[in-house]
């Protein structure tokens, strides 16, 4: 076990009664550290229930007062770490904001009262997008998620286009060798993005700004495209946990969405019980 997580305690704090996953420090060992704390949360498939669709996906009764509640405590460091655009994100959360870095690093916003402070992302050239998003017409249930700077090309409607995506995308990457983009696997979604950016920079970039600098942070995410922040937590004396699956180099992980919600609740709840 992580030496830094040992000094946490362990599972079943005993205030709810509920039992909480395995290897994730209970909310009550971690009121001490809210002050020293940075919280990162990825969204879809960790905060958020996977949905058929990117547009279908539900922000549960009582989640965004649990993410409100926190951000007060920690006395704003709490941030959204998303694949999705700012935009996206707030139409999701409306009408509330968080801090967010959004897609995958392209995008940051600090603070709920600012505007994104840094755009790593140049937008993806009209060819290339042209090019690229021809390859919805290769199936129906393809959907396409245009989000200037990437494109996305969903396949959880149409699972059996997968490996015709991804030949697509390789010929079209052939054809243009010096193109600076990059083939992000997703849930479902094969994501083609400029190469100058990712969660981890973005994570990075973050951290550098108060009320971000200084903090340990406390990551959770899903995904292959969280693996870069999961890599980085080291440097910033951060845990990282994952959601589903046991990920490497992760301090522990939950099982569902649903548990990571249950657990940042039960968080707020100790932390205004104290
Ligand atoms: O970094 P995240 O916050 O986890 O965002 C990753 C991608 O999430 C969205 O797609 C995924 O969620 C959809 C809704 O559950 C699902 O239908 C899809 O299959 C998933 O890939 C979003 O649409 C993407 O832009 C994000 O990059």
């Amino acid at each position: 076990m992580n030496q830094e997580l040992a000094e946490m305690t362990l599972r079943e704090d005993g205030s709810s009664g509920e039992p909480l996953p395995d290897a994730v420090p209970v909310p009550r060992s971690m009121l001490p550290h809210l002050s020293e704390t940075a919280i990162l949360l990825d969204i879809d498939g960790t905060l958020l229930d996977l949905a058929p669709t990117p547009r279908e996906v539900w922000v549960p009764p009582g989640l965004a007062e649990t993410l409100k509640g926190l951000l007060m405590r920690t006395s704003g460091a709490l941030a959204l770490v998303s694949g999705r655009s700012l935009n996206d994100i707030d139409l999701i959360f409306a009408p509330e904001q968080f801090p967010a870095v959004g897609g995958h690093g392209a995008e940051m916003r600090l603070s709920i009262d600012s505007e994104a402070v840094a755009s790593h992302a140049p937008p993806m050239d009209k060819e290339l997008k042209r090019r690229l998003a021809a390859i919805a017409k290769l199936s129906p249930g393809i959907l396409l998620e245009d989000k200037g700077y990437s494109l996305a090309l969903h396949y959880r409607l149409a699972p059996h286009a997968e490996k015709a995506i991804y030949e697509a995308v390789s010929l079209i990457r052939a054809d243009l060798p010096n193109a600076p983009i990059e083939v992000l696997p997703g849930k479902c979604v094969c994501e083609i993005k400029h190469a100058g950016f990712n969660k981890a920079s973005g994570v990075l970039e973050l951290m550098k700004h108060e009320p971000f600098k200084g903090r340990r942070p406390f990551f959770i995410g899903d995904d292959v495209t969280d693996e870069t922040v999961f890599a980085i937590m080291p440097d910033l004396n951060g845990l990282a946990f994952s959601v589903g699956r046991r990920a490497q180099g992760v301090a522990g992980h939950f099982d569902e969405p649903r548990d990571v919600r249950s657990w940042l609740a039960h968080l707020l709840d100790d932390e205004q019980g104290r």
